[in-house]
């Protein structure tokens, strides 16, 4: 099993791990993405994550209900650091190597993440799993996501989501979504298409980085979805 790429950088979004859970993380939902992942890499390709934290904490919430922005980010951004290590393990248990990375300075929880470490750990066959965002308040997980990807050279960002792919409007309130194969950035930007952040879409669009927005859940799985099988949107330069 290998796909056309690389290096890719796949983003896991925290709802994922919590299954049909809003918070916490289920064993069997974190075994399923863990060994989708794990075969991906058995197959070669080199894999970076960014793991989210909207199962355990988001910024706007915890804003919305008095806390000042900046801490609640940072208490986001642990949530992610507890998935971080949550998944990196899981891989490791699927009997691939794996090592978490921290944006923030921690160093008795993981190595603080730098461009050049996380680069050598995937040339050493890592999986890399990287945790606390952009390290800083008012981002997105989708951005650190698009940010990583460019310092690493992956070839394509992967959003495994709930949908499988990039929609006229969002497809879960209203059915008469149409759902894109491909879309440019441009357009995604102008229509206000919210699978993803326009902050990440502009830094993937200035960067020329393709995304790949895809179902978890897809019968065809990571690997399927990287070989062109499977239901997913190509958003790029051009629709
Ligand atoms: N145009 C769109 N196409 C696809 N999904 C969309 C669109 N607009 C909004 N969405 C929503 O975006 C969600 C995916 O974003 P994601 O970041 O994984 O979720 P969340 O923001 O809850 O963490 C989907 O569950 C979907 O309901
Ligand atoms: O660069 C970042 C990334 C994340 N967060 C915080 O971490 C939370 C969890 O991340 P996100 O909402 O992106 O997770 P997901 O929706 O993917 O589970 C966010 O709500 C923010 O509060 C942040 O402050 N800076």
């Amino acid at each position: 099993m290998s796909s056309a790429y690389k290096r890719i950088l796949l983003k896991v979004s925290g709802e994922a791990l919590a299954g049909d859970n809003s918070f916490g993380i289920e064993p069997p939902f974190l075994q399923g993405v863990a060994k989708q992942i794990a075969d991906v890499a058995r197959g070669g390709t080199q894999v970076a994550i960014v793991v989210g934290g909207g199962n355990i904490f988001r910024g706007m919430a915890g804003a919305a209900d008095g806390t000042d922005r900046v801490t609640a980010d940072l208490m986001g951004m642990l949530g992610t650091m507890i998935n971080a290590l949550a998944l990196s393990n899981a891989i490791s248990r699927q009997g691939m190597k794996s090592k978490p990375f921290s944006a923030a300075t921690m160093p008795s929880v993981a190595d603080t993440f730098t461009a050049r470490d996380a680069k050598q750990a995937l040339e050493e066959g890592f999986v890399v799993v990287l945790g606390g965002g952009t390290g800083n308040p008012f981002f997105t997980t989708d951005t650190a996501a698009t940010l990583r990807a460019i310092e690493l050279e992956c070839d394509v960002v992967l959003k495994g989501t709930k949908v499988d792919g990039v929609y006229s409007a969002d497809p879960k309130t209203n059915p008469d979504a149409v759902r894109y194969s491909s879309i440019g950035y441009d357009k995604v930007i102008s229509d206000n298409l919210k699978v993803m952040d326009t902050a990440a879409f502009a830094l993937a669009r200035d960067n020329s980085m393709p995304i790949i927005v895809y179902a978890l859940d897809d019968q065809a799985g990571l690997s399927g979805v990287l070989e062109g099988r499977g239901l997913s949107t190509r958003v790029g330069k051009d629709a």
